[in-house]
Order: structure tokens, then C-alpha cells, then sequence
């Protein structure tokens, strides 16, 4: 450990910050962008109340604006020309859109404490963090580094749940609650599949050596998955139409239609009642 005079410290910080500065979009920005581009296609909430005189053209424009700000400091770690790039990310969506329908209807048709698909879209937080990750997931497939993971941390901030951008989502996601779900970057999950609070789709062990490895769980099509149930591993494969039972710790695969349930022994024993006197 070092010890630097204040002044030395000062100067070595410096050095050290002109390597840094300014190498990423602002996280504030990052925040409005997602915000705002939920709220584009989804105007319930009056969250930006002088926008409904805007026109969606310019509401658009305004969008495909605030994302060429944001990618001005990446520029250098661009694989593509930036507008090569914003044409592609606002290309896609249409079907972003459309796959948000399908899943904010799974959430409305699954949850029975649930009364419509408006107040879905703008109060569940399953929904924002999957809405959120399909964006940052085509942002990340359209060559923009950083960002996807700014996005889908600032939805892990306001929600607990955590998306890994890279993560692939089938159409039709359920998440009841949220709090404390974890998808790892390399999980694939199918289509129609639900998750309650707590579910970690997990690594068995983390070493930087297997980052370009397989290391999340594969979940087919149907599969629920109850709370805090952990499911660990690259190579591990729930079958379809399969159910996780609450706190069931898995790390192999399992076949379609399984039905697994943790089981901890609990005992309940009657108290003699207190005597009244
Ligand atoms: C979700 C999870 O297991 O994360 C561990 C580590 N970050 C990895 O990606 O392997």
C-alpha cells in the first residue's frame, strides 16, 4: 500500500483519470434513453407531460438523436459506422415491439393478481427489466459495446433484476415479482417460460477462463421456475414443460415434463396454550 502525499496523489489520480475520462455515455443519460423509449411505445403513465403534443415522428427523431449522443464516446470501439448502426438498432423495433406485446399478455394472462395489460407495462417490474433487456440485447447484436450493459444495469437498479444483455429470451417471458432474479450473459431460455423472485440461471464456479465458454443453463420452452430456486451450469438443460420447485438447487440437466421440488423437513409442534388468569 502506498501512502501518497495528498498533492502526489492528486497528480498521480490525474494521470490516471485522463486515461478514463469520458469513455462511456453518461448512466443518467443511459437511464432517460430507456425510460423514454418504453414511454415512445408505450405512452400509459404521464411521465413526460409535455410530450403528448409531440408527434411520434419527432418523438422518433428525438430517440434516434439521444442514442447518436450516447454512442459518440464509444465511437472507437465501434465495429460498424455509427449510422450503419442506428439504422439497424431502429430497424429492429418493430419486432422488439411486438415481442414486448406478447410478453406484457404472458404477464396480464399468468398472474391472477393482475388487472390489465396497462398496468403491466407501467408498474411491473418484470416488465421493465424484460423490455429493457430486449433492447440492450439488440443493441449488443447490432455491434454497440458498453451501453447494452449500462441499460440493463440501470434496470437491475431500479427493479433487482438482473438481465444479462447477451442472455437469449424467447418470446412470451414471465417474470412474477422479480426481486433478486439473476440470468447469467450465456443462459438461453425458450418460449412461454416463468420465473418468480430469487431464480439465479447461474455459473457452477467463476474463473475469468471461461469467458468464452457456455456457462449459464439452457431452459426449453414452458419451464416455471418457483422462487429462489438456483440453477447452475452450461451444460445444464430443463426440459420442456418442466417445473422448478421453490429453492431447488440444480446443477444437471433434467427431462422434459420433470417436476422437481426441494425438500427440507420442517416441524411444527403444538405450543400448550398460555393459562388465562
Ligand atoms: C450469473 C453468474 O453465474 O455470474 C457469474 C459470472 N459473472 C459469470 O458470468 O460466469
Amino acid at each position: 500500500m502506498t501512502s501518497d502525499h495528498p498533492d502526489s496523489f492528486l497528480s498521480r489520480l490525474s494521470r490516471q483519470n485522463d486515461k478514463y475520462r469520458y469513455k462511456l455515455p453518461s448512466r443518467q443519460d443511459a437511464g432517460k434513453f430507456i425510460q423514454n423509449l418504453i414511454n415512445f411505445l408505450f405512452p400509459i403513465s404521464q411521465d413526460c407531460p409535455a410530450c403528448p403534443n409531440k408527434d411520434l415522428t419527432m418523438k422518433y427523431a428525438d430517440l434516434r438523436k439521444d442514442l447518436d449522443c450516447m454512442l459518440q464516446p464509444l465511437i472507437p470501439h465501434l465495429e460498424k459506422d455509427k449510422e450503419e448502426i442506428l439504422n439497424e438498432v431502429f430497424a429492429s423495433i418493430p419486432q422488439i415491439y411486438d415481442m414486448l406485446l406478447l410478453d406484457a399478455r404472458s404477464i396480464t394472462d399468468n398472474d391472477p393478481a393482475s388487472v390489465s395489460i396497462e398496468e403491466v407495462i407501467s408498474v411491473y417490474p418484470g416488465f421493465m427489466a424484460i423490455a429493457t433487456y430486449r433492447f440492450a440485447h439488440s443493441f449488443a447484436h447490432c455491434g454497440i459495446p458498453l451501453l447494452p450493459r449500462m441499460l440493463t444495469e440501470f434496470a437491475h437498479g431500479q427493479t433487482g433484476i438482473d438481465i444479462h444483455p447477451n442472455a437469449v429470451i424467447g418470446h412470451s417471458f414471465f417474470i412474477d415479482h422479480g426481486t433478486g432474479v439473476v440470468i447469467g450473459e450465456t443462459t438461453h431460455i425458450g418460449n412461454n417460460v416463468k420465473l418468480y423472485q430469487g431464480v439465479t440461471l447461474g455459473a457452477t464456479h467463476v474463473s475469468k477462463s471461461l469467458a468464452s465458454r457456455k456457462r449459464h443453463p439452457t431452459i426449453e420452452d414452458n419451464v416455471v421456475v418457483y422462487a429462489n430456486a438456483t440453477i447452475l451450469g452450461g451444460d445444464t438443460v430443463i426440459g420442456h414443460d418442466s417445473v422448478i420447485g421453490g429453492n431447488a438447487w440444480l446443477v444437471r440437466s433434467v427431462p422434459p415434463f420433470s417436476q422437481v421440488y426441494h425438500q427440507s423437513k420442517i416441524e411444527i409442534r403444538q405450543q400448550s396454550a398460555p393459562s388465562v388468569t
